[in-house]
């Protein structure tokens, strides 16, 4: 898969670096959100960015795996939160409307066809196969997984979006994540499994075997991204990875949620190292395994509010971070302005 992406722009980072230092305050001294306004300045090439229009794309998807009882609830939670998206009753709308953010709901794959309009299809089919058993997808579907994310980015961004927030929903799909997160890292099994939505200490203990026999039964190859998702990946998260790979190609900045989405995060930076630049880490998980997905594309979350509910949630609380940064840079006086003394020491 051939994807050109864009280096960051530095000289836009650097204007944008020199007007924060003319600012009154001690040079340095907002820390990240000072980084932030520098980073954004480089992804979008443009020292003034400003992101207007935001969307949080929610892909959506079942998983085959759920046979092996790895959740604490039923698949058909997935189906019912996509008419709660829909209905705007979710956690991820009620954040999301807090940071002027739009929702974004897509079907990449419910095991059941929501027909819910506003819903938009792009079904590859009824959730993935029992990874344990054979691969979840056939590699066609995992590209077209990825051809789909990026289309999407696409679209968004033609539509006048300028900042794009990933978001997940799909019972079954942190055991995905971990068997994804362990064949891209090279991690075991035990290091990046965790408790999903809520399981028990004997129902974890079980979920780490699922995870050992689907790399035992497909051996995937870390230098085959693609194979990686078809083997025991899934439609959402491939659809992600496609997501950030069309926004980056775009040089539109990415916040990524938790580990689901960081899963997708470093499945795009498999198949193109440059969309790293691209990503803002809005928190960091409960997950174990996402910390393992953090340190392997040298990302630091914003937050750690201890969240694991997924669904674009915690990238939309970092958007209020996002939107402090720029507005720091746009609205703070000068020490010309303000007629305060610089400092003396040299
Ligand atoms: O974003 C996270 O880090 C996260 C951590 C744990 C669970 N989730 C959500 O919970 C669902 C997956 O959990 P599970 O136990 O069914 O694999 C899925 O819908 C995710 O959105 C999300
Ligand atoms: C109710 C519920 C909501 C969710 N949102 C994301 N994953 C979820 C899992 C469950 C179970």
């Amino acid at each position: 898969m051939e994807i050109e992406i864009p280096a960051i722009d530095e000289a836009a980072a650097a204007a944008a670096a020199r007007r924060l230092d003319r600012l009154t305050k001690p040079q340095g001294s907002l820390g990240r959100l000072e980084e932030l306004a520098i980073r954004l300045a480089g992804m979008t090439g443009d020292p003034w960015c400003r992101f207007e229009r935001r969307a949080v794309v929610v892909m959506a998807a079942d998983h085959g795996v759920t046979e092996e009882a790895v959740s604490a609830y039923p698949s058909e939670v997935t189906l019912q939160m996509v008419a709660n998206f829909a209905a705007g009753g979710a956690g991820i709308n009620v954040l999301a409307r807090k940071a002027g953010a739009q929702v974004v709901v897509v079907d990449l794959g419910v095991k059941t066809p929501p027909g819910i309009p506003g819903v938009l299809d792009r079904r590859l089919g009824p959730g993935t196969k029992n990874m344990t058993r054979e691969p979840a997808m056939t590699r066609a579907q995992a590209e077209a997984a990825v051809a789909t994310g990026r289309e999407l980015a696409a679209q968004l961004a033609a539509g006048g979006a300028t900042l794009l927030l990933t978001g997940e929903m799909g019972i079954g799909n942190t055991t995905a994540a971990s068997t994804v997160t362990a064949a891209l890292t090279g991690r075991a099994p035990r290091e990046v499994t965790g408790r999903g939505t809520g399981l028990d200490d004997a129902a974890f203990a079980h979920k780490v075997g699922v995870v050992e026999r689907a790399l035992a039964l497909h051996r995937p190859d870390p230098a085959d991204p693609v194979g990686v998702m078809a083997s025991v990946g899934g439609f959402e998260i491939a659809g992600l990875a496609g997501l950030i790979l069309g926004a980056a190609e775009r040089r539109v900045p990415v916040i990524v949620d938790g580990f689901i989405t960081g899963a997708a995060a470093l499945t795009a930076c498999a198949i193109a190292p440059g969309a790293r630049a691209y990503l803002i880490a809005s928190h960091r998980s409960v997950e174990p395994g996402h910390g393992a997905i953090l340190d392997a594309l040298g990302l630091e979350p914003l937050l750690d509010l201890r969240l694991r509910l997924g669904e674009g949630t915690g990238a939309a609380l970092a958007l209020h971070l996002v939107d402090a940064a720029v507005a720091i840079r746009d609205e703070m006086a000068t020490f010309d302005e303000a007629g305060v003394s610089e400092r003396t020491d040299g």
